[in-house]
């Protein structure tokens, strides 16, 4: 995780579209930095969950496919956590290893009880097929076993994850240089955290190491809130709901700059009030807080990394 702050970093340092502006995080820590908001994870009660590893799987799967809904506007991320769980509750081997490497695109919307093709859908097939290949192949089926490989870090979980799944290594190029954001496989870890509540296949003693999860909604909270400000090129096409695209320097500087203004709301906070917040816990606020603002404006970008 070390990684995807010094590249939210660098990026930020040379941001010619996206503007951290500082008066607006004082203005958010002031409001804010006596009690942050403490949203409980799961407080929509649309995930799996049974405090063992069938959970694990449930959660490794989801975050195989937590990205890119938008392109359909009747579609969530709850109908993806909750549409997973029913399958899960009404047939325990769906997510074995080997089902997962055969699922099709019809089998999958079945699966979700989706009435149409999926956004990207032939991507989230391929990532599903990936994830069944390779927990078989290194870690006997199961994404148990890959977390109790970790020793309790998250850091190494992320490490982990992107090493063995090519489809969770959310990275791209920035003005010659390489840029890290590891939204799923940092979500993944602090999902793991959130439903075992901090114990078991929860349990990391790096927790404050994860930022947060640059992601669609997230930089259009940090916006509404006076956090960022976009420059008018890029406010128009965002406005005008036109694609930006992925790899673009608009693109890269949204996400990172969000990472990066989190992380100094969280140092401000510290020094105000002496507590250490984690970005998970941030995160979950901002994230909560922006998917309930009505006709929020995100940008749209097709990507399969969140
Ligand atoms: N930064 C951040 N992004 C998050 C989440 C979550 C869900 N986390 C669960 C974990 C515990 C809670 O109880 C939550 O349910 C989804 N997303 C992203 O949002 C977008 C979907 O938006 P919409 O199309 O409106 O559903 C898409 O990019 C998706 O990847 C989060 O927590 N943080």
């Amino acid at each position: 995780m070390d990684e995807v702050r010094s590249s939210a970093a660098w990026v930020a340092s040379r941001s010619s579209h996206v503007f951290i502006d500082s008066s607006g995080i004082e203005k958010v820590v002031e409001d804010t930095k006596d009690s942050i908001p403490k949203v409980e994870w799961n407080f929509e009660g649309i995930h799996y969950s049974d405090d063992g590893p069938l959970t694990v799987q449930y959660l490794l799967v989801l975050d195989a496919l937590n990205f890119c809904f938008w392109p359909d506007k009747d579609l969530n991320y709850d109908d993806l956590a909750s549409g997973l769980k029913l399958a899960l509750e009404k047939d325990k081997s769906v997510f074995d290893a080997d089902r997962l490497q055969k699922y099709t695109g019809p089998e999958l919307r079945a699966l979700l009880n989706w009435p149409r093709p999926l956004p990207l859908e032939d991507e989230r097939v391929r990532l599903l097929h990936e994830v069944g290949y390779e927990l078989e192949r290194s870690f006997d089926g199961k994404a148990a076993n890959l977390v109790e490989s970790c020793g309790k870090s998250a850091s190494k979980l992320v490490r982990t994850i992107a090493q063995h799944f090519s489809g969770f290594r959310d990275h791209s190029v920035y003005k010659g240089h390489q840029i890290f954001l590891y939204k799923r496989a940092q979500i993944f870890a602090a999902d793991l955290y959130g439903a075992f509540k901090g114990r078991g296949y929860g349990e990391f003693h790096d927790v404050g190491a994860i930022t947060i999860f640059a992601d669609y909604i997230v930089p259009a909270v940090l916006r509404q809130l006076g956090v960022l400000r976009y420059s008018s090129l890029l406010a128009g096409l965002i406005e005008a709901e036109n694609e930006i695209k992925a790899g673009s320097e608009e693109e890269i500087e949204l996400r990172a700059c969000s990472v990066y203004a989190v992380e100094k709301m969280r140092e401000l906070i510290a020094e105000k009030s002496g507590k250490q917040v984690l970005s998970v816990d941030l995160d979950l606020w901002l994230w909560s807080y922006g998917i309930r603002i009505p006709g929020l404006q995100h940008h749209r970008t097709l990507s399969i990394y969140y």
